[in-house]
């Protein structure tokens, strides 16, 4: 048989071959291919083990396993975006097609911006005519698996689990040294999920295949479902803010958000999906969706337990290449937005000491700072707060004695704040909690008491 290559334009079909957990080891292998190429096998280790699965708890995990599967396949699929999808073994009903449709055709939307491809109706997953199963209450525990992604935000969540008394265990997924340092400075329970990507994806990459920008929230929220069920937790819960489900605004492409599995569509999708589909007792939610970047960054700035520790930087999370020596890149759309929003909340000292230099002061940084404010640029495709947001943080800035004569505070009351209009810069509006959620009700009234002012 003659070897087989990639070719990304050749391939004709992408396939979920199958899955497996050893509850010996703890080890999931998710396995899939394209045509008759070779297995790429995507390994995820949970610790704990071995574990005990029988009766509605094993078949519960079960389904968990393979809606992971499905969900982390997005990251292969990418590679080529073959014309069809095989699922292998027993077929997935309608309503799980539904689901993994609107999160490959949304979460890979900066991916097909960026490559100029066009996913909207060609991604299909076929399924069978069976209803989905209803799932059963497994007796879960009330504790909550809480991910930790070593920023600022999940920091904020699981505080404010422990000023509600939430029995919590904080759970991340992959080897970031700064996360596991973030986890251990909470001094709560940890628990640490292994994840290896097959590496032929690295292989095809090198091979041209197509790459970008995957959904991660979602297969680390698939990661989690299991995770939780396998520790008999009953809440897996996220720290996606409201404005996570605003995306950039692009001329002639509408609208393209990076962060798509983080928004409200995808978190509302999912979490009724597990309900209704996994177990019935297993809640999926984000405890900051009613809150904005700028609420969350307020309420943060409220201690400084972890000033030493934390970073919202993203190039400290890449798998592959160098490692940045300094938690703040200072240069990237998260570390511009980071810093204009805890100015606003935190003494001007106690931020520059945790960046190690004040963005506000670097001319050279003006281009950064004007595509957070959507000023002769879109907004970055990151985890960035709104424009208005961002507008807002720059005029309440502008106003202050503290801030007002830095380079870029100065050029905004200059040049930008003239143009544009002053209704929408006030910034109190924007620290109201609001909008739709699927925070648990009692949690909820605590949660909105400790976030007001
Ligand atoms: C750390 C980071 O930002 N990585 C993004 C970057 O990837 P890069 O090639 O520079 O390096 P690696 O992260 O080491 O990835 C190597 C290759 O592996 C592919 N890959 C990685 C993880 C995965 O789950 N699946 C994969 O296929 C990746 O495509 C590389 O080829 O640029 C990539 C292309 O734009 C991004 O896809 C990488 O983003 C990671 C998946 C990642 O974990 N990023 C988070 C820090 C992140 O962006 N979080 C979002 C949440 C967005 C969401 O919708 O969930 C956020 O903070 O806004
Ligand atoms: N490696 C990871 N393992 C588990 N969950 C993660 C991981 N990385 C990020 N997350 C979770 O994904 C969600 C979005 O991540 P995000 O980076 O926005 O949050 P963060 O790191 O807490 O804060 P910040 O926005 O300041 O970076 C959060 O709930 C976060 O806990």
């Amino acid at each position: 048989m003659a070897e087989w290559s990639f070719r990304r334009d050749a391939i004709a079909a992408f396939r979920f071959v199958r899955c497996g957990l050893d509850p010996a080891t703890g080890e999931a292998e998710l396995v899939y291919a394209f045509d008759d190429g070779p297995e790429l096998v995507e390994r995820v280790r949970f610790a704990g083990a071995p574990f005990v699965l029988e009766g509605a708890k094993a078949e519960a995990v079960q389904r968990a396993l393979r809606l992971l599967h499905l969900v982390a396949g997005v990251s292969y699929y990418k590679a080529a975006v073959p014309a069809e999808i095989r699922i292998e073994g027993a077929p997935i009903d309608a309503a799980t097609a539904g689901l993994l449709t609107a999160l490959y055709e949304n979460g890979l939307g900066e991916f097909a911006y960026r490559n100029g491809l066009s996913l909207r109706g060609r991604i299909a997953f076929p399924h069978g005519d069976a209803p989905p199963p209803a799932a059963p209450a497994l007796g879960l525990e009330a504790h909550a698996l809480t991910a930790i992604g070593g920023g600022k935000d999940s920091l904020v969540s699981i505080e404010a689990l422990r000023a509600a008394g939430v029995a919590q265990t904080v759970a991340w997924i992959g080897g970031s040294q700064l996360i596991a340092a973030c986890a251990a400075r909470t001094g709560l329970p940890t628990l640490n999920v292994g994840r290896t990507l097959a590496p032929e994806l690295f292989e095809y990459n090198r091979q041209g295949a197509w790459n970008g920008h995957i959904p991660v929230t979602a297969v680390n929220s698939a990661i989690l479902v299991l995770a939780a069920l396998l520790h008999g937790a009953g809440q897996v819960v996220f720290s996606n803010e409201r404005s996570a489900s605003y995306g950039s605004l692009i001329p002639g492409s509408g609208e393209v958000n990076h962060q798509w599995s983080k928004g409200w569509d995808f978190e509302r999708a999912f979490g009724e999906h597990v309900a209704a589909h996994v177990a019935a007792d297993l809640q999926y939610y984000s405890l900051l969706r009613p809150f904005s970047e700028l609420a969350v960054a307020r309420q943060f700035a409220r201690t400084d337990r972890y000033d030493a520790h934390f970073s919202s930087c993203n190039r400290n999370f890449h798998i592959l290449g160098e490692r940045p020596t300094s938690r703040w890149c200072g240069q990237c759309p998260k570390c511009h937005f980071v810093f204009l929003a805890l100015a606003n909340f935190m003494p001007k000292p106690r931020l520059v000491a945790i960046f190690g230099r004040n963005l506000l002061d670097e001319p050279a940084q003006a281009p950064g700072f004007d595509a957070l404010i959507e000023y002769r640029d879109h907004k970055p495709f990151e985890c960035v707060g709104e424009a208005r947001e961002s507008r807002a943080a720059f005029a309440a800035l502008a106003a202050s004695p503290a801030w007002s004569e830095d380079a870029l505070v100065a050029r905004f009351a200059r040049e930008i704040r003239p143009q544009l209009d002053a209704d929408g810069l006030a910034l109190a509006p924007l620290l109201d909690a609001g909008g739709e959620h699927r925070v648990p009700p009692a949690l909820w009234e605590r949660l909105r008491a400790a976030f007001a002012a």
